[in-house]
């Protein structure tokens, strides 16, 4: 007897970091979640909580019948052990290919999203030389496509950074007219369609303290990011000209747009997990399906002490399941 799930499919999970706090925060978002979502977990069984009850599948649509009961499981044989809060370097090549078997899974419509479990990123890299610097740029990478975004959301507030996981000295080459209006396009169009707002308000931020103050703390806003905003407003996408990074972020500022995007990282990551860490949800926007993350990392330094916050996960997870609704319906 099946849970009566409104999806046809389960949200696939990649497994994220075993040494992290992935295992412990699974069990208790299956614990949230399983009358509402069927989940499909996949990665080492062995690195799982022995306190949750897990049970192999052979087909994924098996999930729906076993998710009420057990945390259905897809398993892979990863090379190394799993200590709480230590990378085991032997575990990258299997972390990164969960990351692969589920996305593997949605695009070939055995699972309706992806919700990705926090990665260690210099593990991977220094365990399987993983090229790329997180989830956001391998994603793009496996569904073929050039350019996605990231955005993070939570009540309060929608960021996005134009610019993602390269050091600060590189973002003013990399923040070009054209990386701000891709992003822009994307955002506009992922907020229509998947967030059912008709015409999403988008906050700029100036790349420079002040917006460069006409010129006198930074030339970017003058020497072309007036005129992107101008451009993407004469295509019709309600953004505003440049504003001071230091003053959009309060709440009554917050009211006036639906989310900002941000020249970097920092810029558009620092307010959203001020705000509200325990509910921030990742979200990539511009991929073939729906991909979602909790905000926060592998937190190395609270793994196996029964004391990491579940609330991210759940709601990238209820997040995952709204997004495969509306576009199941
Ligand atoms: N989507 C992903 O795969 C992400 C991966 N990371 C990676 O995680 C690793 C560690 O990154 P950090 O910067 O240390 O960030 P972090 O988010 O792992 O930890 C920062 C602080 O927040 C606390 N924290 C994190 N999650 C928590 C939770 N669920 N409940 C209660 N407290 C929590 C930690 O104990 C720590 O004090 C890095 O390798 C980073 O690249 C970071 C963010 C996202
Ligand atoms: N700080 C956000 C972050 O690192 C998440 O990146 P990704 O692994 O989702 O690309």
């Amino acid at each position: 007897m099946s849970a009566p799930y409104d999806l046809a499919r389960p949200i696939a999970i990649s497994c994220g970091e075993p040494a992290g706090v992935g295992p412990e925060l699974m069990e208790a978002a299956w614990q949230a979640t399983r009358a509402q979502l069927p989940l499909l977990w996949v990665g080492d069984p062995r690195h799982l909580p022995a306190t949750l009850p897990h049970r192999i599948v052979a087909d994924p649509q098996e999930a729906l019948d076993i998710c009420p009961k057990a945390l259905p499981v897809l398993p892979l044989a990863f090379e190394g052990s799993a200590a709480r809060g230590v990378a085991d370097p032997a575990n990258a090549a299997g972390v990164i290919d969960a990351i692969a078997c589920a996305v593997d899974l949605v695009q070939r419509g055995a699972a309706s999203a992806l919700c990705t479990l926090p990665i260690h990123k210099k593990a991977l890299k220094d365990g399987a030389d993983f090229a790329y610097p997180g989830h956001t740029e391998y994603l793009a990478a496996l569904a073929g496509v050039s350019r996605v975004v990231m955005m993070l959301a939570c009540d309060a507030l929608r960021v996005v950074p134009a610019t993602i996981h390269i050091p600060l000295s590189a973002v003013p080459a990399a923040f070009t007219p054209a990386v701000l209006e891709e992003t822009v396009r994307i955002t506009q169009s992922a907020l229509r369609t998947q967030w059912g707002l008709a015409h999403p308000r988008i906050a700029i931020a100036g790349l420079n303290p002040h917006a460069g103050e006409g010129g006198a703390m930074g030339t970017q806003e003058q020497d072309w990011m007036f005129a992107s905003c101008a451009k993407l407003r004469a295509e019709g996408i309600e953004v505003t000209d440049p504003l001071p990074p230091d003053t959009m972020f309060h709440s009554r500022a917050r009211a006036a747009y639906d989310v900002a995007v941000c020249a970097y990282h920092d810029q558009a990551l620092i307010p959203i997990k001020t705000l509200d860490f325990d509910r921030g949800v990742n979200v990539t926007l511009g991929l073939p399906f729906i991909r979602t993350s909790p905000d926060h990392g592998t937190a190395f330094d609270i793994a196996g002490k029964g004391i990491a916050r579940p609330d991210s996960v759940i709601a990238a997870l209820n997040m995952a399941a709204r997004m495969a609704r509306a576009a199941q319906s």
